[in-house]
């Protein structure tokens, strides 16, 4: 599991907590959460909730409006309800597929006449009708958000009323949480029982991992089938397996040897908790808190600088870990000393909605069998993050240093104190058998790194020393291993050798002359497993794989340490030493380095990515190095990546995927995490036999069936491309030209761009803006089918020219976009979205078929979490929703550059294409400012 999927698993954001049920079951809180203890350091940093949203009190939602109303109609519609009034609306704001329009008045004394007139300024005296003669009505917006005046008002009120999800996390936003309300988000299953617990892993696995893969592959044949039948060839027959009862059958799932406490990582993010100072609810008395949960909103929560895990959002504000059972004592001590500390200190917590403020979040690392504990702690730039004021007041350099060494002290002066722990009633403490509680536990290192970016800082993002040893050393099962602060390290350290074990196990079972078997660790991190595979006995050789520089550099510490020599060159392997790690991604030496293996050699392959699965040259490299026979697939992601990956691995070959193919032989669960919903899947792989493959397929030879498809496919794709060449110049000379997005958005476009509007389209949730376009050559428009923005139109090309790197909030729309490409789009997704550019729907000038772009990209994106996502989306909505029309159009230059430049890293001949693509329609010209936007 990533050091992201980690974070997702404890910090989970807004959707742990918008169950009905969850809040229906809003109690009052429990004394720790109240935090009644405010002591006098904590009430110096108080920041009591601040009403005056800036826009907020102009606004008003009109409900019961129809759901579909073209854009361009909107603004006809809402001033026809004010015609004859002094009222004015300077802006609307229709969401699709929602029914109802928020508008902004002018003043904020129009707003009761507004609702006045709306509720009851029809005919008869009662509500305005919409026009299918339903009665609208009309209701302030909300204020939700508390954390940040300047985006106030904008977008957050508008989640609020667009679905119960978002009015839920809203609600949240100012209440205290409940214990059990932060064990349900966190660990949502902890109420059950363990054995209920393994139990329904083991439903999803069969469920949502073994049903779909068989389901993906049979998709494949029947793809294969279909093709067959256009081309008059004979099909592929399916392969039987596929329809036996047991296709993929599921163990079930190994126990974690810890079902508590067996955390040994978390990550705190740095923000404000949530606490009342005073008593009681507003309106606690009235018993309703689910009808109108914000007009309860308590006037007596104060917001203390705390560190904790995120249970309701980013809104939500921070939450003590004490109460969860999953998190050990030593982190609840290290969060009590941050939280003594947070709120005295002249460094505020980073608000990442407007990068400000200082501490980001504290990583804490521990080895109960070693008694180490290591602290990262993540900051924004000493003089200020990307969105610091220009007036100084995020400049922190002045005290920087003399914080740091006050943090450092108190971190790590004294042996942690055993923390007072929130446990359910009835909770019994299981006996821990690396050692208990805080016993004598003291941090050996902190870090200081130093972070702007968006999310989290990457494996290789330099770190600062600052106190103690250089790195964590844990013992697994024969192994010692150590971890520096960017590595990977599996986070139940007894959990992992289980896991590992079993792989072990796999490996063992077809190594016939384990002394001369090469193991491919890939996506090896510190080498854990294939040192472990080594000390055991059933390789003799090992060559690890990964992307991180700082693991790898640990693998080569840990081979030695635990006895194998490791070599740097290509031969190292095969003539004297036993280890080789290399850091790159494995997607870039893989097949090189499978090359290199004499013939003679056995080899056995381990996986072990990230959440976002396999790169598809990696399982390209795989299938077709019929060499190795058994593979064994460590995945964190059972339901979402490895079914994909599983599928191309066992389907029929194909000219991406040639080779014979593999079948499923075991499917072993491992719950590394307890009490949430999170399962490892340890999936074995074995090689489809000659014989076999030949009554299939009749021919053994799979690389020269698929030699010749791959050659006349590069053919007819150049003949094609060259031919949409010449169609495209006649096009853009006559027309214009309308690059295609997502189907709908792309119709929209067009149809915009017949009104001369410029519209900002972000997904149906977020709605539409239509701004008037000073002239028709600056038809334009902006749209997400979901996390990718799109441009279409025409623009000037000295907008182009002008592009400016200055504007701070274009840099950041840049750095969100192209976030969003690195987090939700995966390389095959960007390649599909460049070849649908390129050939199926372009020539149409808009996308007629629906599902082909659509699959295309959707099915390779990566597995997101919807909150996080959400939370950039909402950034990205509320950046544009300011822009001038000239900036959007900027923006958008901007991140077509960035996604080019994407882009062109996979797919360069395309990307090339597309770039001349991009100069003649746009009058693009890649100026160094577009370089220098696209590299930040
Ligand atoms: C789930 S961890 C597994 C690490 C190791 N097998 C273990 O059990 O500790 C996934 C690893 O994949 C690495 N990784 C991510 N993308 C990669 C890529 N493209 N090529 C190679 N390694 C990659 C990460 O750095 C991380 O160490």
């Amino acid at each position: 599991m990533t050091d992201i999927n980690e974070a997702q698993e404890l910090v989970p954001v807004a959707a742990a907590v918008t169950d009905e049920s969850k809040s229906d079951a809003v109690e009052k809180p429990e004394p720790n959460l109240t935090d009644t203890s405010t002591d006098a350091a904590a009430s110096a940093a108080i920041t009591p909730i601040d009403k005056h949203w800036d826009q907020t009190s102009k606004k008003v939602v009109v409900h019961n409006v129809l759901k579909f109303i073209r854009p361009n109609e909107i603004s006809k519609l809402t001033s026809s309800w004010t015609k004859d009034t002094d009222i004015v609306i300077v802006k609307t704001k229709k969401p699709p597929k929602e029914n109802w329009i928020k508008v902004t008045l002018e003043t904020e004394d129009m707003v009761d006449q507004f609702i006045k007139l709306i509720n009851e300024g029809g005919d008869d005296g009662n509500a305005m009708k919409n026009s299918r003669g339903g009665n609208m009505f009309a209701k302030r917006a909300l204020d939700m958000d508390d954390r940040d005046n300047k985006k106030r008002g904008r977008d957050n009120d508008d989640d609020e009323i667009s679905n119960g999800r978002d009015a839920k996390r809203a609600a949240v936003v100012s209440k205290v949480l409940s214990n059990d309300e932060v064990r349900d988000a966190i660990t949502p299953l902890w109420r059950k029982s363990y054995e209920e617990q393994l139990d329904l892993k083991a439903k999803e696995m069969v469920n949502k991992c073994s049903k779909n893969i068989i389901k993906e592959i049979k998709k494949k044949f029947r793809t294969l089938e279909h093709e067959a039948r256009r081309g008059n060839r004979s099909s592929v027959k399916q392969y039987s397996w596929l329809d036996t009862k047991l296709a993929i059958s599921i163990e079930q799932p190994v126990p974690s040897p810890q079902v508590y406490e067996y955390r040994n990582k978390v990550e705190f993010t740095a923000g404000y908790r949530n606490v009342i100072v005073e008593t009681g609810y507003a309106n606690e008395s009235n018993g309703d808190k689910k009808s109108d949960e914000t007009s309860e909103t308590p006037s007596n929560i104060r917001k203390i600088p705390a560190a904790g895990f995120l249970a309701s959002g980013w809104a939500g504000g921070v939450t003590s870990p004490h109460c969860l059972q999953n998190t050990p004592d030593w982190a609840c001590s290290i969060a009590d000393i941050l939280n003594e500390y947070l709120p005295t200190s002249p460094l505020k917590p980073y608000d990442s909605k407007i990068h400000r403020g200082f501490f980001r979040s504290f990583t804490i690392r521990c080895s109960l069998r070693t008694r180490e504990i290591m602290v990262i702690v993540v900051h924004a730039p000493a003089k200020g993050g990307v969105g610091a004021a220009e007036d100084g007041s995020d400049d922190f350099s002045a005290v920087f240093e003399e914080e740091k060494t006050k943090l450092v002290e108190l971190l790590t002066r004294d042996v942690l104190a055993v923390p007072k722990r929130d446990f359910p009633a009835d909770f019994v403490r299981e006996e821990i058998v690396d050692g208990q509680g805080c016993d004598g536990l003291k941090v050996t290192s902190v870090f200081f790194q130093e972070f702007d970016g968006l999310s989290q800082p990457g494996p290789d993002h330099p770190v600062q020393h600052v106190f103690g040893k250089t790195c964590l050393e844990e013992k697994l099962g024969q192994c010692t291993f150590q971890i520096s602060p960017g590595a990977f390290f599996q986070t139940n350290t007894r959990g992992a050798e289980k896991l590992y074990n079993i792989v072990v196990e796999r490996i063992k079972e077809v190594t016939t002359d384990p002394k001369q078997t090469l193991l491919f660790d890939v996506c090896c991190g510190t080498g854990t497993i294939g040192l472990t595979c080594l000390k055991e006995g059933v390789v003799g050789k090992l060559i690890g794989l990964d992307i991180a520089e700082p693991a790898i550099c640990d693998a080569k510490v840990n081979a030695a340490k635990n006895g194998f020599s490791t070599g740097d060159n290509t031969d190292a392997v095969k003539n004297h030493s036993i280890t080789r790690f290399i850091a790159s991604p494995a997607e870039k030496v893989l097949a090189e380095e499978m090359k290199s293996v004499p013939k003679s050699t056995p080899v056995v392959a381990v996986v072990d990515p990230a959440r976002d699965g396999l790169h598809g040259t990696v399982v390209q490299t795989l299938r077709k190095n019929e060499k190795i026979d058994r593979l064994v697939y460590v995945s964190c992601n059972p339901t979402g990546t490895l079914v994909r990956d599983a599928a191309m691995l066992c389907g029929p070959p194909t000219k991406k995927y040639p080779g014979r193919p593999f079948r499923v032989r075991i499917a072993q669960p491992v719950d590394m995490f307890p009490l949430t919903n999170h399962c490892e899947m340890v999936m074995t792989f074995e090689r489809m036999s000659k014989e076999e493959y030949k009554q299939y397929h009749g021919s053994t030879e799979t690389k020269s069936i698929t030699k010749s498809i791959t050659g006349i496919h590069q053919l007819t794709r150049i003949l094609t491309i060259s031919i949409m060449l010449m169609k495209l110049l006649i096009t853009a000379l006559a027309i214009g030209a309308a690059i295609g997005e997502t189907d709908s958005s792309n119709l929209r476009g067009r149809e915009l761009a017949d009104t001369k509007k410029v519209c900002i389209y972000l997904g149906r949730k977020f709605g539409s803006q239509t701004f008037d376009v000073p002239s028709e050559k600056f038809r334009f428009y902006i749209s997400s089918s979901r996390v990718f923005p799109a441009a279409s139109g025409e623009c000037d090309p000295d907008l182009v020219k002008n592009l400016s790197t200055e504007d701070l909030r274009i840099k950041k729309f840049c750095r969100l976009f192209k976030h969003t490409l690195n987090e939700y789009w995966t390389v095959d997704a960007i390649s599909a979205a460049t070849d649908w550019m390129l050939a199926n729907e372009f020539e149409q000038g808009s996308c007629t078929n629906k599902n082909t772009y659509g699959t295309l990209h959707m099915e390779h994106l990566k597995e997101v979490n919807q909150n996080k996502f959400d939370d950039l989306y909402e950034e990205l909505v509320d950046l544009m929703s300011n822009f001038t029309y000239e900036e959007l159009v900027r923006s958008a230059l901007a991140f077509f550059a960035c996604f080019l430049h994407e882009a062109h890293k996979i797919h360069s001949f395309h990307c090339s294409w597309m770039l001349s693509m991009h100069s003649m329609i746009f009058g693009m010209e890649i100026t160094p400012a577009i370089e220098e936007l696209t590299d930040l």
